[in-house]
């Protein structure tokens, strides 16, 4: 039998950073999906068989005997890799897998995959120990870029160990797309969160928890997650500035920052805090006609370009965000990065009211200088599975 999961990235509207420091944020999943497929090998006569991991965006592909694993994990001091519940990965386990993915000889200038086969040894050792099987994972979002690629990853990677193992009763039989039961939901969640912990370092949970559950717009504070409805629907255009970079060294250089300077970032953390707050209210507000929604949208404006301010002032701003910032303001247009940010990708508020003409505008001037524009739908479907 194989398992198919699909699970979205998302866009931060506000609150990237300062939501890992305990702030408010707020998100929305969007509809570019990772997609996993897996099935479980059975083991061929006199051969234990492997774990096969195929990552078709890198065309990459990689494998471990079962017995190689199973050798690696025999040390004492972890135990075995099984675990009914998610439990963070521990230092020595982490060494032993950090061997397993050094054997794998992984390209050079592809060196920013090795936290991700990091998480996939974890998640599939822990879920189903050294069982062989194959998994193979695709994605539609840029990678490394701000769009929740990580947590999409660890998200429909979860979901899809968890769909073959005894932890769900789902009836395997049905076809077509299925949303998870909400238990079931949580449990990958907190799976998926082992998973951007060695991904991200110190991350808030805010991108795993909005690829699971999906929704039309999520507020998120110190791990607790509220649904929040936009009255009338926005329009975001999605710049990348193709700048690569990586949210683990962004988080950790805020934190740095904290260091040095505590009162001065616990202010800018409070600013974020009143901003997405003020932000939530705003988006769930009723409009009845075209002078309210402009209202509305002026105000979102303004609260997203305070945002980027902030954002300045934690050190994750880039010359090519500025450059975008700059672009969009000539068509009087808001900009600000979303998710880590030191490069990757920048929100752009399209009003309502505003002409096609202009939009193919302000991205013919965003790719003229080598960025790339994405037409994404605001809101959406968390993870969903599907058997054949
Ligand atoms: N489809 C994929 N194939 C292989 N690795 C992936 C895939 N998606 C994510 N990854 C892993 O996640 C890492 C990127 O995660 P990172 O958190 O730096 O960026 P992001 O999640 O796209 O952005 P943000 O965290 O700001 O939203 C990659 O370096 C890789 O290890
Ligand atoms: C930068 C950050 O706030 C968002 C990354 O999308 C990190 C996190 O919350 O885990
Ligand atoms: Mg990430």
């Amino acid at each position: 039998m194989e398992v198919r999961t699909r699970a979205p990235g998302k866009i931060i509207l506000s609150g990237e950073h300062a939501v890992v420091h305990g702030s408010t944020a707020v998100a929305a999943a969007i509809d570019l999906y990772t997609r996993v497929s897996f099935r479980l090998l059975p083991p061929s006569e006199g051969d234990a068989g492997s774990v096969e991991l195929e990552l078709k965006d890198t065309g990459l592909a990689f494998s471990w005997p079962s017995s190689r694993l199973k050798e690696t994990f025999s040390f004492e001091a972890i135990g075995p890799p099984l675990s009914p519940t998610p439990r963070p990965c521990s230092p020595e386990h982490s060494k032993l897998i950090a061997s397993l993915v050094e054997e794998q000889n992984i390209p050079e200038a592809k060196i920013w995959l090795r936290s991700g086969i990091h998480a996939f040894l974890y998640l599939y050792t822990s879920i189903h120990g050294f069982k062989p099987g194959k998994v193979v994972i695709s994605s539609e979002l840029p990678l490394g870029s701000g769009l929740g690629s990580s947590a999409a990853f660890c998200v429909s990677l979860s979901g899809a160990l968890l769909a073959l193992s005894d932890a769900f009763s789902i009836d395997r039989q049905t076809k077509g797309w299925l949303e998870l039961e909400l238990s079931e939901l949580e449990l990958v969640n907190k799976w998926a969160f082992e998973g951007e912990k060695i991904i991200h370092g110190k991350p808030s949970g805010i991108d795993n928890t909005v690829s699971t559950f999906g929704g039309s717009m999520i507020k998120f504070r110190s791990g607790e997650l509220t649904h929040i409805r936009s009255s009338t629907p926005l329009r975001m255009l999605i710049t990348n500035t193709k700048v690569g970079r990586n949210t683990k060294a962004l988080v950790a250089g805020v934190s740095e920052r904290v260091l040095k300077h505590p009162d001065a970032m616990a202010a800018v953390f409070r600013a974020v805090d009143s901003i997405s707050k003020e932000l939530s209210v705003i988006i769930e507000s009723p409009t009845s006609d075209d002078v309210s929604i402009i209202a509305k949208e002026e105000k979102l404006e303004e609260l997203m370009e305070m945002n980027q301010g902030l954002l300045q002032c934690m050190g994750v701003s880039h010359a090519s965000i500025e450059t975008v910032l700059r672009t969009t303001l000539k068509y009087k247009l808001a900009s600000k990065l979303t998710g880590a940010g030191g490069g990757g990708c920048v929100l752009t508020l399209l009003p309502t009211l505003l002409s096609t003409k202009i939009v193919d505008k302000v991205i013919a001037e965003l790719e003229s200088c080598g960025f790339q524009c994405l037409k994404a739908e605001v809101g959406g479907k968390g993870l969903e599975v599907c058997f054949s």
